[in-house]
């Protein structure tokens, strides 16, 4: 008998191969004999990969680079860097997450060298503008800053000049602090030196800035639960790569960067590509977690169990965004895909990932009753602004 009563045999009903999505299934209500604060969300992303949290952001470069990364290694869960940029960028996006000791996402403006500030809106619900060579956060230099006050007191001319032309530098010791500084001395920090915020540096690199501001409203946070920490102390990092000869390079460099587990990204996982993919990382990086899929039948599982897989995506034409079943014509609804894939899954206590279609927390409940260890999230993730720990993070 399945592991479900009153009449819903799950075997049943999914041997017929009904394809459910999460909103065709519901459970009934049982007999509760525990409080709330006796559930433990704890589980594994992957043979190696312990988490606290059965949340992971998806590999999609609308949604994990080392923001948030950062923030879901901070909240005990984990994020998958993306792969569709070059290796150097992938390389360095992980080794940026895994210095965000404190993934705080400034809301102070960052613009490039020859943008010219015509309003107080470039500087958003900030004090300050800081400037870096692409005009975001994730590159190693910071190259200076302007703040409201000195802009606001400068004529019609003078702002018609590039930022580059009047910003002020920011490099000297005055307002650099380690990268791994506690929380409460980076406060302690910002109130000394008198600044209004304070550039986290490691290595000579740049990994973040900090404004007053940003501390006021990250203080008020509830704090989160223990981060997801690898051996190396920091934050464990994911990252997604491809089947093809060129992604055997790519693994190196992101290796070399401190991943700690990489995710084959395919739409179908099924392939000699992917096999052959996950025998190489298991002869070359043994102690490094490969995750295989996208998989949704029990023979699909069953081949990349058999090739040494540490952990299965569940999930084809899932995806809210996802075009898999209109381009390739294949699918399984998310549901039955995840029940099949984990009773499988189980015999060999590989870990599985729901991998999307998860828009809200019944269907995170949904998938982790079905089986499945940890649900990967794409869409309901991009574009937030606001972590549910209470670390901010920018995607
Ligand atoms: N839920 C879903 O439907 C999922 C969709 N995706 C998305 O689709 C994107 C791309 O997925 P795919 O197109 O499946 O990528 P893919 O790179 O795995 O496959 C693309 C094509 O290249 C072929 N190929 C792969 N490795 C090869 C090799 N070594 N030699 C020769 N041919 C090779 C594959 O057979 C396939 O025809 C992913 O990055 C992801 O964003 C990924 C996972 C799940
Ligand atoms: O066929 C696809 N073409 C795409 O461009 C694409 N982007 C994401 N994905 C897959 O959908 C998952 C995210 O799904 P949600 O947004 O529902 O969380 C992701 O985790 C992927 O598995 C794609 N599938
Ligand atoms: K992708």
């Amino acid at each position: 008998m399945s592991r479900f009563e009153d009449g819903f045999a799950a075997d049943k009903l999914f041997a017929q191969g009904y394809s459910y999505t999460y909103d065709d299934v519901i459970f009934l209500p049982h007999y509760i004999d525990f409080s709330t604060d006796a559930v433990s969300l704890s589980t594994r992303f992957s043979r190696r990969v312990p988490l606290s949290i059965p949340c992971v952001s998806s590999p999609m470069d609308t949604v994990s680079e080392s923001h948030m990364a950062a923030s879901m290694a901070s909240l005990g869960g984990i994020g998958i860097v993306h792969y569709n940029c070059d290796i150097a960028a992938q390389a360095s996006i992980i080794r940026q997450a895994k210095s965000l000791k404190h993934p705080i996402a400034s809301d102070a403006g960052v613009k490039f060298p020859e943008y010219e500030i015509t309003s107080l809106d470039a500087f958003g619900p900030s004090s300050f503008v800081f400037v870096t060579q692409t005009g975001t956060m994730t590159t190693p230099k910071l190259l200076g800053y302007v703040s409201k006050s000195q802009w606001t007191r400068m004529n019609y001319e003078q702002r018609e000049m590039k930022i580059y032309d009047y910003m002020k530098s920011c490099d000297s010791s005055d307002y650099c602090v380690p990268w791994d500084i506690d929380l409460e001395k980076l406060e302690f920090v910002l109130e000394d030196k008198q600044k209004g915020f304070v550039v986290l540096e490691r290595d000579g690199e740049t990994v973040n800035v900090v404004t007053k501001d940003d501390i006021e409203r990250v203080k008020g946070y509830p704090k989160s639960g223990p981060g997801t920490v690898g051996p190396d102390g920091e934050w464990m990092v994911g990252a997604a790569i491809g089947t093809r000869e060129s992604d055997k390079e790519r693994l190196e460099h992101l290796v070399d960067a401190g991943v700690n587990a990489v995710v084959l990204d395919s739409s179908q996982g099924n392939s000699i590509y992917q096999l052959e993919m996950i025998k190489y990382v298991k002869k070359t990086y043994p102690e490094l977690d490969v995750i295989g899929g996208n998989v949704v039948t029990m023979y699909q599982a069953q081949n990349l169990i058999q090739a040494g897989v540490d952990g299965l995506r569940v999930g084809m034409g899932s995806g809210s965004i996802c075009t898999t079943q209109e381009v390739c014509a294949v699918g399984r609804g998310q549901a039955t895909a995840v029940y099949k894939v984990c009773s499988i899954a189980a015999q060999s206590g590989i870990p599985v990932i729901a991998d999307g279609g998860i828009s809200n927390s019944g269907h995170i409940v949904k998938a982790l009753v079905l089986g499945a260890s940890t649900v990967m999230m794409g869409s309901f993730l991009a574009g937030s602004t606001e972590a549910p720990g209470g670390y901010e993070y920018k995607v």
